[in-house]
């Protein structure tokens, strides 16, 4: 049965811009907005807290069916509270994304999550940012993206938006995890990153925001039409 509320999703590999452009997007058409990847991120952070390794599946399937978080939504962003404590900004480094990814790994671990990614689905419509939200998650989306870049290029972006922040960060650890990373997430068995067959490829390599936002609007007010 055709669902009445509309998806678009954007999928692709850390630091190719799927947050950036979702957050314009959803700006430009008013839409709610699912951040799968932040969902997966306080897993990682509720099992290093538990203790839990990242290759126990039996114990994080329940920690991931019961997983205690809220999304709150602010002015600009959206607050992420974890067991009644703030990690909006503790989840964002690359020890908790490295966990998150292996965790992602893991096939019953996603299945435990599918119902609560589903669930952002509500009127007037969802922008949903991940890695499986065309192929997997919203296989009936409206109109899906797979935005890319170079590893170079996204490791650059990370680290001027950490260096930003005050992190002393090295370029060349950055670029090493996000190889590892995209190394995983690409070829698990389950959900791998790669593009649904009917997904829209845009390259950002040598596009700013605004560009990318630009191509993406073209696509989206003619589908929508
Ligand atoms: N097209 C672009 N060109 C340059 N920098 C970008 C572009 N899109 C996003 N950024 C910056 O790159 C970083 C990663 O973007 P983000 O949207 O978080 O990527 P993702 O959600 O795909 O991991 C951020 O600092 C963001 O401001
Ligand atoms: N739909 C999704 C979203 C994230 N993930 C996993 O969660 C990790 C963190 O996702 P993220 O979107 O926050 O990562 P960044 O793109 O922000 O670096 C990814 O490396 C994936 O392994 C996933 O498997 N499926």
């Amino acid at each position: 049965m055709e669902h009445s509320v509309p998806v678009i999703t954007i999928d692709g590999p850390s630091g190719a811009g799927k947050g950036t452009v979702c957050r314009l997007l959803a700006d430009k058409l008013g839409w709610e907005i699912l951040d799968s990847g932040a969902i997966y991120r306080v897993l990682a952070l509720a099992s290093i807290h538990h203790q839990i390794e990242p290759s126990d599946e039996e114990s994080l399937i329940p920690l991931a069916a019961h997983l205690d978080v809220q999304f709150v939504a602010e002015q600009n962003a959206s607050k992420i509270i974890l067991e009644g404590e703030e990690v909006t900004h503790s989840i964002r480094n690359e020890e908790v994304g490295g966990v998150a990814s292996k965790i992602a790994a893991l096939p019953r671990v996603r299945e435990a999550l599918l119902r609560r990614q589903r669930a952002f689905r509500q009127s007037p419509g969802l922008i949903a940012d991940g890695r499986d939200m065309g192929t997997v998650v919203f296989p009936d989306a409206t109109i899906k993206v797979f935005l890319t870049a170079s590893a170079e290029e996204r490791a650059n972006r990370r680290f001027k938006e950490l260096q930003g922040k005050g992190h002393d960060v090295k370029i060349g650890d950055l670029l090493s995890d996000i190889q590892a990373r995209d190394e995983r997430d690409m070829n698990r068995s389950v959900a791998p990153l790669v593009p649904a067959e009917d997904a829209i490829s845009i390259d950002s390599t040598n596009l700013n925001a605004h560009q990318v936002f630009e191509q993406l609007l073209e696509v989206v007010e003619s589908k929508l039409k």
